[in-house]
């Protein structure tokens, strides 16, 4: 068996799936939720649950299901208009998923989370017993981003991004994107003779993809689905792209379609997952080049020495950024002192008083390169 087959196999047998669809497969641009498209998803996910997994669906098109209802004759672009269409757009992407599964006696219970939910562990593991709950109860889990209260700063920024968080949270066994393109290509399929990618293996195999950007109706376009694919690989989860109308085949035993993207060999661990792609940072520190290098090369532990600056406030235990001396961030990790604690020791440093080195400021263990 190659390896493309075995890792579409293990796609086409995972217990755990995370579904996430597009907002350009499920809208359209003037009439709002395409109905026919949900129940063909609906009986996918269901016969997918009839044959022993549990399937979690990821649902764009909130904004899109809106603009209809709101008499928008443009996808809107101020984020207070997307905020409106979102919120009486969702009400209607529920009402539809609902109507859907409920064809299949299948009831589902709506799941709105905002990065910052993610970012904190308390409401992280709320939303993974809520969602672990629904599973027992035989509910379908219908995800969106809370987009009424998501400001531009604290944004996913795209679905495909939630969908690879959201399949860490509940420890997916696969991630099926389904989107408006039938795989991967090298470059644009709209711009014509590009050639389709049926196994990305690890990141050599991006070498030469011009990934471009997304439709009317979509978000991130394909960049932001290959980064989602990269997290969900970090996470130790197996990914699937294609087009929703080939919904049938990616969810079957052994898919045939689209793009499968391979997990790292060595799945991080849970802590150093959750510091590199999903927690809130609460301030960051500027470093010395021998610093720098230090962590990201030699993976030692960031000393107070090579500390140069300060920005924001953070407390002991809390995840801060690390940032060069032309303030690109390089890594992240969890701080053993508050920022008035390290501003203090930068203070006595400057004056001459420093007392020596003491404790590292993050420790190698929670310090994740990016
Ligand atoms: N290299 C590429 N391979 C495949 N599709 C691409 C590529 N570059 C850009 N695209 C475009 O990305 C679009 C999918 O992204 P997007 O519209 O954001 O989808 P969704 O709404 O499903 O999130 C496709 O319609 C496709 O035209
Ligand atoms: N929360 C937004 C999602 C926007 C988004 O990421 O869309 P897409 O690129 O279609 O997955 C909505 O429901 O419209």
């Amino acid at each position: 068996m190659t390896v493309e087959s075995e890792l579409r196999r293990r796609i086409g047998t995972a217990r755990r799936v995370v579904v996430k669809i597009g907002s350009s497969a499920i809208t359209s641009f003037h009439g709002g939720i395409r109905r026919a498209e949900l129940d063909t998803l609906a009986d996918v996910c269901q016969a997918r649950m009839a044959a022993g997994s549990d399937v979690f669906v990821v649902s764009s098109g909130a904004i899109g299901a809106g603009m209809a209802p709101l008499r928008m004759t443009a996808r809107p672009t101020t984020l207070s208009a997307k905020q409106a269409a979102a919120s009486v757009g969702q009400l209607e992407l529920a009402r539809a998923w609902g109507d859907s599964f409920a064809r299949h006696d299948r009831v589902v219970g709506q799941v709105l989370l905002t990065a910052a939910d993610i970012g904190r562990r308390d409401s992280a593991a709320n939303a993974q017993r809520t969602l672990d709950r629904l599973r027992t109860l035989s509910a379908v889990p219908v995800i969106n981003e809370n987009d009424t209260v998501a400001t531009n700063e604290i944004r996913f920024g795209d679905n495909d991004r939630l969908a690879a968080l959201v399949a860490h949270l509940i420890s997916a066994d696969a991630l099926i994107l389904l989107s408006d393109v039938d795989a991967l290509y090298d470059s644009d399929p709209r711009k014509g003779d590009a050639r389709a990618v049926t196994m990305v293996g690890g990141a050599g195999d991006l070498d030469g993809v011009i990934a471009g950007p997304g439709g009317a109706l979509g978000t991130g376009g394909m960049a932001s689905k290959l980064a989602a694919a990269r997290l969900a690989a970090d996470a130790g989860v197996p990914v699937l792209l294609t087009a929703a109308e080939r919904a049938a085949e990616a969810l079957a035993a052994e898919p045939g379609v689209g793009t499968v993207f391979a997990p790292r060999t060595e799945r991080m661990s849970a802590r150093r997952f959750w510091v590199r792609h999903a927690a809130d940072t609460s301030g960051s520190v500027a470093l010395d080049d021998g610093a720098v290098r230090a962590i990201t090369g030699a993976r030692r532990s960031l000393l107070l020495a090579g500390v140069t600056g300060v920005e924001g406030l953070f407390h002991f235990g809390d995840v801060i950024e690390m940032h060069d001396q032309a303030g690109r961030a390089v890594a992240r990790g969890i701080a053993q002192y508050d920022s008035v604690e390290v501003r203090t020791r930068l203070a006595e440093r400057e004056s001459g008083a420093g007392a020596g080195q003491g404790r590292p400021l993050v420790h190698a263990d929670d310090l994740v390169a990016l």
